[in-house]
């Protein structure tokens, strides 16, 4: 049973993900990434779905031509959980 993050983790979270925006009323983490182009941005969203999979942890995310927005929550947790966390730090670090 995953459970949400508690105030103190989640901020100290918040504190190091300085990329991303805090989502209160979901209780979740989000970011836009711009991209060159479409296929750039796509293939930015065929990486992280990989990741998703090997992860078992899937963004809630949208694509207008260059832009992908990301927005990471833990459904099961009703919340921001340690798997959002752990998802930001490895999308950032496809990113490199
Ligand atoms: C059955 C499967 O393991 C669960 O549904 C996983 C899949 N991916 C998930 N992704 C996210 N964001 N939250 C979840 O709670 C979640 N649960």
């Amino acid at each position: 049973m995953i459970e949400p993050l508690n105030d103190e983790d989640r901020i100290d979270a918040l504190d190091r993900l300085d990329e991303w925006d805090y989502d209160d009323a979901r209780d979740a983490i989000t970011r836009r990434f711009v991209f060159d182009d479409f296929s750039a941005a796509f293939g930015f969203m065929t990486r992280v779905a990989l990741l998703a999979e090997k992860m078992d942890h899937h963004p809630e995310w949208s694509n207008v031509w260059n832009r992908v927005d990301v927005l990471l929550t833990t459904h099961d947790a009703g919340g921001l959980s340690s798997r959002d966390v752990a998802m930001a730090d490895a999308i950032e670090a496809l990113l490199g």
